[in-house]
Formats: C-alpha cells, structure tokens, sequence
C-alpha cells in the first residue's frame, strides 16, 4: 500500500476544511482521531476518491484519485458510518454478489466467492437474510463482507464500531485485527487503535500529531481535557 497525499486540500463550499496536507501512508494498521467536525472523514473520503482535492493531489499506489478513479477504487473499499447505507439489496447474499459484477465469474463461482467471504465473518447463516432485519452488529459484518469480496487491498472504515454494544463491538474488534487487508480506521474507540502501528490526530483540519499510538492517544486526551 502506498497512499500519498502532497499538499492535498479539501473545501466545501469555499470553506477549507482541511488544510493543505503532505505524508505517505504504508503502514497495516492506521487509526485515525480527532473531536467531531475535525476533518477526519473528509480525509478518509480522499483516499478513495470519493472527495477529490480542491489543491495538490493524492494517489494511492501511484494511481491519482481525481482522474484514475476506478483503479483507486478497486484498490480502496470504504466501509460508510451507517453500513445500511452502502447494501443494496433486499438479500444479504445478492448484496454481496453485486460486488462481483465486473469480475467475469460463472454462476457457481460468485456463489463460491459470496460462501467464502460469509464464512470468513462466521456469517453464512445470514446469507438468506433480509438486510434490513439484521442486528447492528450483524449488518457491520455483512458490510464488511460486502466491501471484501472485491477484494480491495486497502480497507477504509468510518467508525465501525459506533453504535454497536459490547458483545458486537468486541467481534468487530476481533475482526478488524484479524483482516490481512491494509486497514484505515477512523474511530473514537482508542481501545481499538491502541495496537495499531500508526495513529493520526486532526484538530480543525489539520493533522496535529501522527505516530505510534500511546504518544498521539495522550495528546488526544489533553485535547479533549483543555
Ligand atoms: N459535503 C460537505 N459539504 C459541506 N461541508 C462539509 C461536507 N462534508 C463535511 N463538511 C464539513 O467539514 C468539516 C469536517 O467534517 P468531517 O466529516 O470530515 O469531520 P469528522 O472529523 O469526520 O467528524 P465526526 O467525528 O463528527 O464524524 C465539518 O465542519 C463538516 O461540517
């Protein structure tokens, strides 16, 4: 993985909402905070192209968000804050086929690639479901599915664990270490990020602190106390 931002900036409205920004991102686990409004989203959407740079540029190995939009997105999957909003279909395992559409698969072969990637979440006993009768935990799961049977090799996810109890945000928990995708984690669960190899800290649409966990939680938490 390799995603480089170079005096990247994002407005909305004429409205700078993050500040020209330069750093490279290789590392496997990357967590990133920051208080409500910081810009942490709107980082994580230039990534996969989804907000493109009002100035500089961002690639992600190599290829340019605002003009190779499908190779960036075929390489980075995001997985939104609400999941119910990125699943499409009625069915969990129709849902998950439609990821599958561009790649040339005989019938029996998506079927195996949809088994495979339920099995890998532990919920192929959903896949029959109708999504909109899923648990919280149980839709953050199909989510996932759902993103990684693309296959991306970069996974962004937008506060996984938010509205889940403890027994599902344990098992997102569990799942987000467990995932050999290169993982980006936008989260205000610093229980998660604590083992990551990178964290990144915005305040007011800057990156204030970027580093190994311990330093940039503490920082965050004198934040959060001033
Ligand atoms: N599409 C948009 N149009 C206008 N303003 C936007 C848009 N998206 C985000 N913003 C503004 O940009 C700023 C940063 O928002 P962003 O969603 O990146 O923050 P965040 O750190 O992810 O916040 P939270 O923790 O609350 O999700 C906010 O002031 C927000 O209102």
């Amino acid at each position: 993985m390799d995603i480089r931002f170079e005096q990247a900036e994002a407005r909305f409205e004429g409205r700078t909402v993050l500040h020209p920004l330069t750093l490279t991102l290789s590392e496997r686990r990357i967590g990133i905070i920051g208080l409500n409004g910081s810009g942490k989203t709107t980082f994580a959407r230039m990534i996969n192209g989804l907000v493109t740079p009002a100035a500089g540029r961002v690639t992600v190995n190599g290829f340019d968000t605002a003009s190779d939009g499908e190779q960036v997105r075929s390489a980075a999957g995001f997985i939104f804050q609400n999941p119910q909003n990125q699943i499409v279909l009625p069915i969990l395992k129709e849902d998950i086929a439609l990821g599958l559409t561009s790649r040339k698969l005989s019938r029996e072969e998506k079927q195996a690639e949809v088994n495979a990637v339920l099995a890998r979440f532990g919920i192929e006993h959903l896949a029959d479901r109708r999504v909109h009768e899923l648990s919280g935990g149980e839709l953050q799961l199909a989510a996932l599915a759902s993103v990684l049977v693309t296959r991306p090799e970069i996974l962004i996810m937008d506060e996984p664990t938010n509205q889940l109890d403890l027994r599902n945000r344990a098992l997102v928990e569990k799942t987000v270490h467990s995932l050999e995708e290169n993982v980006l984690v936008i989260s205000h669960d610093l229980d998660l990020i604590a083992g990551f190899d990178r964290v990144l800290l915005f305040h007011e649409g800057r990156l204030l602190a970027d580093g190994e966990p311990p330093a940039v939680i503490d920082q965050y938490r004198t934040l959060c106390a001033a």
